[in-house]
């Protein structure tokens, strides 16, 4: 009995002490505000049920600044959109610490010289390297519009074209499609190999990306046994000569490969780089679907797309001798409608953190007024989504206009806002290559296909995973589609062949 009794004072001793040391905040002077939270999850709880109306909530009572607790993390969150920029330029605010987070908590590799290695690779996805890489994306694409339109869902050969309708899941018809696309874009054609295939991949991020705000925030992943046997899967992958060998394997796994080879990483390392990269690129196939999704749910939004793309197609053909419709990127990029309608999509859809570590004691000074000390240790982060919904810049921010971008400039507090879309953070170097994917995409399947949502089908975003760059849906919907007779093909070109 007096044993017990040592033993439980002990443990309400240590449990004090730890929760002093790891929990428990007292706002120094000069400090933003700290919102106050429960005792063992802090703020976590509220964050995670609906952390736009949460952030919204605070922001009445403690203004453009303020502190938060995600469990153990204590995270300074900016509000001002006008002091986004002063945030990213911030040297003392590091990424490098989160992006160290991510690759060990999540995928259980270190990165060697990371900040070279990204600065790099990231060039592989820009500049010159665009051209290849979209040419390759649109073969790609090519091939897997031809397997959907071919074969039904159980495989079987059959031609949706006419009478014929195809009918799927739009998810999962975006995962055979633009999933599939981007998976063998990254990687290159093999021999067949397993698991090493997109729906076998697909259907285990699917269960994988389920736990990853808990292991990004440092719980161990045997916690989570299915998202442990998902990675098991996903680790099988051919070794990186083999992949090297692939054809039409990307510039950046080339790239990436090569210098974690010399820097003597491990095939383990590589392969989680690998996840890495191809969790970075999933973000284009969520954003595709709810592209597809609020097209197919717009009906208004819809027909004025299919107007702007079947015009400037009809333009280019006036121009083309061949069968196919030759298109230039730098062309398509710039349709005024199309663009809109991404923007916001991602605006309604994004879901991203922007965090960044506090290297030092920092002094940060707001736009919009004050300044305020950010403690070394803690986080400082914004909140796009919070933005994204902001109705005093975006009027009805509920509400889907599809056509909200066009020619448009956003005010907050009377002043313009620089940034006003935030879901690449100020660091993804896959900006413009994603875009430029998405708008192919969509441009192909809206002058290609005719679709439908199944009478009574609807989704929204899933609010549970705020945190991911964008969000996925409640559930899936379903649709029927089939090929439009009398399409052109759409060729991607660059512009010396034009
Ligand atoms: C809809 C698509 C995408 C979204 C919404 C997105 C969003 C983001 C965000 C929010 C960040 C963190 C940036 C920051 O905190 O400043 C990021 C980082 C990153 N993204 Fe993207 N991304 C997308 C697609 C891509 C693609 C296609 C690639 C590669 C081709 C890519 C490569 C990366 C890399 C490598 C980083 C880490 C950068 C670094 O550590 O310096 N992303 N992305």
């Amino acid at each position: 009995m007096a044993a017990l009794s040592i033993y439980l004072a002990a443990l309400v001793v240590g449990m004090t002490a730890a929760y002093f040391k790891f929990l428990y905040r007292r706002r120094r002077e000069g400090e933003p505000p700290l919102v106050p939270g429960n005792f063992l999850l802090g703020s976590g709880a509220e964050f995670a049920q609906h952390a736009v109306k949460f952030l919204h909530k605070c922001k009445k009572t403690y203004g453009d600044i303020f502190t938060i607790r995600l469990l153990n993390q204590h995270v300074t969150i900016v509000m001002d959109p006008h002091s986004y920029e002063n945030m990213t330029k911030e040297r003392r605010f590091d990424f490098d610490p989160i992006q160290r987070q991510v690759n060990h908590n999540v995928f259980n590799f270190e990165l060697v010289d990371a900040r070279k290695m990204l600065s790099e690779a990231g060039k592989k996805v820009n500049g010159r390297h665009l051209h290849g890489g979209m040419k390759n994306f649109s073969d790609n694409l090519r091939n897997a519009f031809d397997k959907v339109t071919n074969l039904d869902v159980n495989g079987n050969v059959v031609k949706t074209v006419g009478e014929q309708w195809g009918h799927d899941g739009l998810r999962t018809l975006t995962s055979k499609t633009i999933f599939a696309a981007l998976f063998y874009t990254i990687f290159g054609h093999g021999e067949s190999q397993g698991e090493f295939e997109p729906q076998m991949f697909h259907k285990s991020f699917d269960v994988f990306h389920k736990y990853f705000n808990y292991m990004w925030l440092g719980l161990p992943a045997k916690l989570f046994p299915k998202a442990t046997k998902a990675l098991q899967v996903l680790c099988q992958q051919p070794s990186s000569e083999d992949m090297l060998m692939r054809e039409g394997v990307s510039e950046y796994i080339k790239f990436a490969t090569g210098f974690m080879k010399d820097n003597a990483q491990s095939e383990q390392d590589i392969i989680g780089h690998n996840l890495v990269f191809l969790h970075v690129n999933y973000n284009t196939f969520r954003l595709a679907f709810w592209c597809l999704y609020k097209l197919l749910e717009n009906k208004k939004a819809h027909a004025a797309l299919a107007e702007e793309i079947r015009e400037f197609v009809e333009d280019k053909r006036a121009l083309t001798t061949g069968q196919k419709v030759e298109i230039l990127m730098e062309e398509f990029d710039k349709l005024p409608l199309l663009d809109s309608f991404i923007k916001e999509t991602l605006r309604i859809t994004s879901g991203v953190f922007m965090v960044r570590y506090i290297a030092e004691d920092t002094d940060f000074t707001l736009e919009s007024g004050g300044t305020y000390r950010c403690r070394q240790g803690d986080r400082v982060a914004t909140y796009p989504p919070a933005i994204h919904m902001d109705p005093e810049i975006y009027e009805d921010p509920e509400e889907f206009k599809y056509d909200r971008f066009v020619d448009a400039k956003f005010y907050k507090n009377g002043q313009e806002l620089k940034h006003p879309i935030i879901a690449f953070g100020s660091l993804c170097p896959g900006k413009k290559y994603s875009l430029l994917q998405t708008k192919w995409f969509l441009m192909n399947l809206i002058n290609s296909f005719e679709m439908e949502l199944l009478d009574g089908e609807s989704t929204i975003p899933d609010v549970n995973f705020y945190g991911h760059e964008i969000l996925p849906p409640v559930h899936d919907v379903q649709v029927r589609y089939r090929l439009l007779e009398n399409s052109h093909e759409l060729d991607l070109v660059s512009k010396r062949s034009c």
